[in-house]
């Protein structure tokens, strides 16, 4: 059952008056997997042989090059995507339940097998499907949370973003803002609240994405294309208390446009064009992993995310706050042996990558400020137990002014933003009676009634406002019991 669509630009008001916290954070360098996929029939046809071989997780051509490759994992033409899914990306959905943010992208030359990965095909299904069933799973046993599920699905087509959930949305803008990071302004997001409502949303998403016909691959993907869910949880009945944090996480799955060189593809006029904004954001995708795999990220150096798009929406992917997972994948053939070894190349300098992922939370301005008393007594009550000195009395006492102070300018921000509130209210309601006296003769007594109920609602967290965490009609929160409002 899907729920209303909305855009991310809410976002941006209904947090002004929280926080976002960062809880614990995990260190961890990009998880690179390979994937070979079978021979193809014109590979075949044409009498080239499988030009490479396994040993465990490394891998080497047999060509005269002494290059050896050693990955998290080399899967060959036998491994299912199913046994795939189970190796490599299955341990990264747990985290996402748990507040971090996941990503796998598909990575490789064109007719490699990424979307064959990604996507799947009528007899096998690809991870991006896998994922979805499986988060599904993993939340309906978390009987402690309740969660609220959204997704979007977008295509980055000749440098432009498009919305594969509403086509009408086309080159939508790229921002960035303390609170969100890098999104997508105006993208659609659609609550979710079972895995078939994500499938069917992926399907229509799908008719809408560029795909060509190319002499390597009859259906080439002419974009990258980024489908995001996101996860948001809380504890239940923790209202009010310092555990109300609501954790915000999101998995994204990419499935990236291939490298391409026209000789091989035949790529002439729009196809052509779309080849060369393809190879172009790649290059970026490369430079980027390039100066991070060198430590540009400690060492204070320029990484040139702003270069292309790609690297733009997957930047927090790409040594910042998510676990991610590349699967890189490549042909056996011997005619494609070049595009394998600079394939390769990039897994090993991806997998140089060090991220740092923390548990997302989102509090309220009173939870933190509960939080950081609770902190402040835990530490004194620690310190008295230990003979403490003068010093450390004094600094207590400077956390607990400075606390105070918190409190007390939090407190008239709120203050002055109900009166904003109430003000704009009055003047909306002022027109509306304007309204009904100009064209109907006055508001009815029901219109009142309900026009004073909307104004005693409590505000959330939640983009789109009142929706919130109370289901819409047809939508809602999802509970450990199922989907449904709760
Ligand atoms: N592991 C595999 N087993 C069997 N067939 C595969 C496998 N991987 C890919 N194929 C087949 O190879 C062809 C090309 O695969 P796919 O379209 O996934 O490549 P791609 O890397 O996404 O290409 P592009 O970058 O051009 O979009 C498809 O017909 C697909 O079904």
């Amino acid at each position: 059952m899907l729920g209303e669509a909305r855009t991310c630009e809410a976002v941006v008001t209904s947090r002004m008056i929280t926080c976002c916290v960062r809880g614990h954070s995990m260190t961890d360098a990009i998880k690179v997997a390979v994937r070979i996929r079978p021979l193809n029939k014109q590979e075949l046809d044409a009498g080239h042989s499988f030009a490479w071989n396994v040993q465990g997780n490394t891998l080497n051509a047999n060509d005269s090059r002494d290059a050896k490759y050693t990955l998290d994992h080399i899967f060959g033409p036998e491994w299912t995507t199913r046994q795939i899914y189970e190796v490599a990306t299955k341990g990264l959905l747990d985290k996402v339940i748990s507040g971090f943010n996941s990503t796998v992208f598909a990575y490789g030359q064109t007719s490699s097998g990424k979307t064959f990965t990604m996507r799947g095909s009528d007899q096998e299904q690809g991870l991006i499907p896998l994922a979805v069933r499986e988060i599904f799973e993993l939340l309906n046993g978390c009987q402690d949370r309740e969660f609220l599920l959204r997704v979007s699905y977008m295509e980055l087509y000749n440098e432009e973003v498009n919305d594969l959930l509403a086509p009408q949305n086309t080159k939508l803008p790229v921002h960035e803002s303390k609170e969100q990071g890098v999104y997508v302004c105006g993208l659609r997001e659609d609550i979710v609240t079972c895995p078939e409502a994500v499938l069917s949303l992926l399907a229509e998403g799908e008719a809408n994405r560029h795909i060509g016909a190319t002499k390597m691959n009859d259906t080439s993907s002419r974009s990258h294309t980024v489908f995001r869910m996101v996860v948001e949880s809380r504890m239940r009945d923790a209202e009010g208390s310092d555990a109300a944090a609501i954790l915000v996480s999101t998995l994204t799955l990419v499935d990236l446009a291939g490298s391409e060189r026209v000789a091989k593809t035949g790529a002439e006029g729009i196809r052509m064009k779309e080849g060369t904004a393809i190879n172009k954001s790649l290059l970026t995708l490369g430079n980027v992993i390039n100066k991070l795999s060198e430590g540009a990220l400690s060492t204070g150096g320029h990484i040139p995310y702003r270069d292309s798009k790609l690297t733009r929406i997957l930047q927090p992917s790409l040594g910042g706050n998510a676990k991610t997972a590349i699967i890189c994948a490549m042909t056996p053939a011997a005619c494609h042996v070049e595009e394998s070894h600079s394939t390769l190349r990039f897994a090993c300098r991806a997998k140089r990558v060090v991220n740092n992922a923390v548990v997302n939370e989102v509090l309220s301005d009173a939870a933190v400020l509960k939080r950081q008393a609770k902190e402040i007594e835990e530490l004194k009550k620690r310190l008295e137990g230990s003979g403490m000195s003068a010093e450390v009395v004094g600094q207590i006492g400077h956390l607990r002014g400075q606390l105070l102070r918190s409190e007390q300018e939090n407190e008239l921000m709120r203050i002055k933003l109900e009166e904003e509130k109430q003000e704009r209210e009055k003047a909306q309601k002022q027109v509306e009676v304007a309204r009904k006296m100009m064209f109907e003769g006055g508001p009815s007594r029901e219109d009142l009634v309900a026009s004073a109920k909307r104004n005693n609602r409590r505000e959330t967290w939640c983009p789109g406002g009142k929706a919130g965490w109370a289901a819409p009609p047809g939508a809602g929160v999802l509970t450990a019991a199922g989907p449904g409002p709760h």
